[in-house]
């Protein structure tokens, strides 16, 4: 039932540049679907609207959104849904070109990661080990690869020069360089304008969602669309920012909601998703400095009664216990398995959680594939479709023999033009095909993998060969039970609501996350680790269960409690 709160109005109604600022669960995306509504149903304006947000899982649910509510326009044009990068290279390079390069641009999201390997024994490093302007080993990332070779870097160095100074005249771009080449452009006052002029043609309003993930660089663009007279909606909640590697700051953030006028500052209060325990606790996992009042609950579990619960364990392992306990506690309230995610920082601890560590696959074709084969089935329910299916596209690539190493996707994509993705049915079936029976063994998966893939092979060695046995198969494929909780990292839930989540917090990085919450640590890290905590739990709408380290139990329970809403300790 969505009865638009008078905020909400004041929003879907506002024809000016607006900043939106809000806890998690107050209709951020919802009040900006309704906009979108509101806009596209009036004819005399054929301008179209852009929809802007930072991830492809938070692309994909907008679009879920407006298509589930009717409002996806069909045809989309002029409108336009997808990532801000994608939006920069679709109006800002493809149709200008590129300073330095007479070559048609291509987009190549992963030209970080393409192979530097000077000579055939030469230890592998990626181009994101290297400035891109300079060409310059960066030595801390070359520690992390314990890259210490006796003649000095010099070789890969070369490498990389080389690399890059082809890939700009061959016009290989990635989002990096389409950054700088927007900031090249705007700087040029007559271009600038005559773009701007252009764009507020196309576009009658610009929504950028999730916009905490911004970096100053996004910011300064969104400003140049501001002033080039297209209205902007600014939509966020700092305390979800969890992309510190797109250089993402939030006092930038901040200073750039000042730059709004007083009734462009539009607030979204109260939270429509999540019980009182879980607002509670919500507002206790942000870092003293921005904690405010708790968000109060308004949805359809505001009378929820189950408490948040905080799951102990012993050691430094995080134990599969989690998963079962947590299974338990979910059914209890009716939660089926598949909508009571257990999520962690990362995708391998999640997994532990629930008792399906991931081993490594390394460069192993066999585990890739089975990885890219679960991840297709898993992602079809839970969104990230076309991340799953790019990779699954690429594993099938590697195993032909039509590229060398996964960092030669993207290159070979555009320049074989197959990024209008007619590989798409083929990929799809591959991923259907390959999707394990009940109670199938490891061996016969790959029987069938083997069979399947055994055509247009470049090279001469055979498919056995290209897909050999590993005895780790059977845990990769182990994924398939239809009972089992699903395991995400927290990245990948960014925007998304479940009955059910239980966060998994591990011995590592336990420690900094609580002294972040009890105020004694600031330091950008442990921020952001504790940040996506607080995205991990805000996803949660009856049942929050917490996972830490038994040392770190009564501390947890101290901050959180102190919220009003006493928590239970659970020992497994
Ligand atoms: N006025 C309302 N009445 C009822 N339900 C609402 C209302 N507004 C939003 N909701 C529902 O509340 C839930 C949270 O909304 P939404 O996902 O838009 O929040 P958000 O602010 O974008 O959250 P987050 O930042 O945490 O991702 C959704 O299920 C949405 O449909």
């Amino acid at each position: 039932m969505f009865l638009q709160t008078n905020e909400q109005k004041a929003i879907i109604g506002h024809e000016g540049h607006a900043f939106v600022q809000a806890c998690p669960g107050a209709g951020k995306t919802r009040t900006m679907v309704e906009r979108a509504r509101h806009l596209l149903s009036n004819p005399a304006d054929r301008r179209g609207v852009a929809f802007l947000s930072f991830t492809n899982a938070a692309v994909e649910e907008l679009e879920a959104r407006l298509h589930n509510f009717g409002i996806l326009p069909s045809p989309l044009f002029p409108s336009f849904i997808g990532t801000f990068d994608r939006f920069l290279w679709q109006f800002l390079i493809a149709p200008f070109g590129a300073e330095g390069c007479g070559q048609v641009l291509r987009l190549v999201p992963d030209k970080s990661d393409w192979e530097v390997k000077p000579f055939d024994a030469a230890q592998p490093l990626k181009l994101k080990h290297f400035d891109r302007a300079t060409g310059v080993l960066l030595a801390d990332k070359a520690v992390e690869e314990g890259f210490a070779p006796r003649n000095g870097p010099g070789a890969w160095e070369t490498h990389a020069r080389n690399m890059i100074a082809r890939a700009l005249s061959n016009g290989y771009l990635d989002f990096e360089d389409v950054r700088d080449c927007v900031a090249k452009r705007l700087a040029d006052p007559a271009f600038s304008a005559r773009l701007g002029r252009a764009l507020s043609g196309r576009f009658r309003e610009i929504v950028v969602d999730e916009a905490q993930d911004c970096n100053p660089g996004d910011l300064a663009i969104i400003e140049w669309l501001r002033v080039s007279g297209i209205k902007v909606k600014v939509v966020c909640d700092p305390n979800q920012a969890i992309y510190g590697f797109r250089g993402g700051l939030t006092d930038e953030l901040l200073r750039f909601a000042t730059t709004f006028e007083g009734v462009e500052q539009l607030p979204l209060s109260g939270n429509f998703r999540s019980s009182p325990a879980i607002c509670a606790a919500i507002s206790q996992l942000r870092p003293p400095a921005s904690r405010g009042p708790i968000d109060q609950p308004l949805g359809p579990y505001k009378d929820e009664t189950s408490p948040v619960y905080i799951l102990t364990y012993g050691g430094t392992a995080v134990p599969a216990m989690i998963g079962t306990r947590f299974q338990v506690m979910a059914a209890e309230l009716g939660i089926p398995p598949a909508q009571a995610p257990v999520l962690a920082a990362t995708w391998a601890s999640a997994g532990n959680a629930v008792g399906r560590a991931m081993p490594d696959a390394g460069n192993d074709k066999t585990l890739l594939l089975a990885e890219a084969v679960m991840g297709f089935h898993f992602a079809f329910a839970a969104g990230n479709r076309r991340e799953a299916l790019a990779r699954l596209h690429r594993v099938v690539l590697q195993i032909r023999g039509e590229i060398s190493n996964a960092g030669a996707y993207a290159t070979y994509v555009s320049t074989s033009g197959l990024d209008d993705e007619r590989w798409l049915p083929e990929i799809i079936a591959v991923g259907q095909a390959l999707k394990v029976y009940a109670g199938e063994s490891a061996e016969n998966w790959l029987r069938r993998a083997r069979a399947l893939l055994n055509s247009n092979l470049i090279g001469t060695s055979s498919i056995g060969q290209r897909l050999r046995s590993n005895d780790k198969l059977a845990a990769v494929l182990a994924e398939a039970s239809p009972t089992a909780l699903p395991a995400k990292a927290i990245h990948a839930v960014k925007g998304l609501e479940f009955p059910a989540v239980c966060v998994v917090l591990t011995a590592r990085t336990s420690g900094d996350i609580l002294n972040v919450l009890t105020g004694v640590e600031s330091a950008a890290k442990p921020v952001e680790e504790a940040r996506k905590i607080y995205v991990a739990a805000s996803r949660a709408e009856r049942l929050l269960a917490i996972a830490v380290p038994k040392s770190r139990a009564a501390t947890l329970k101290g901050i959180l409690d102190a919220g009003g809403h006493t928590t239970q300790i659970v020992p497994l």
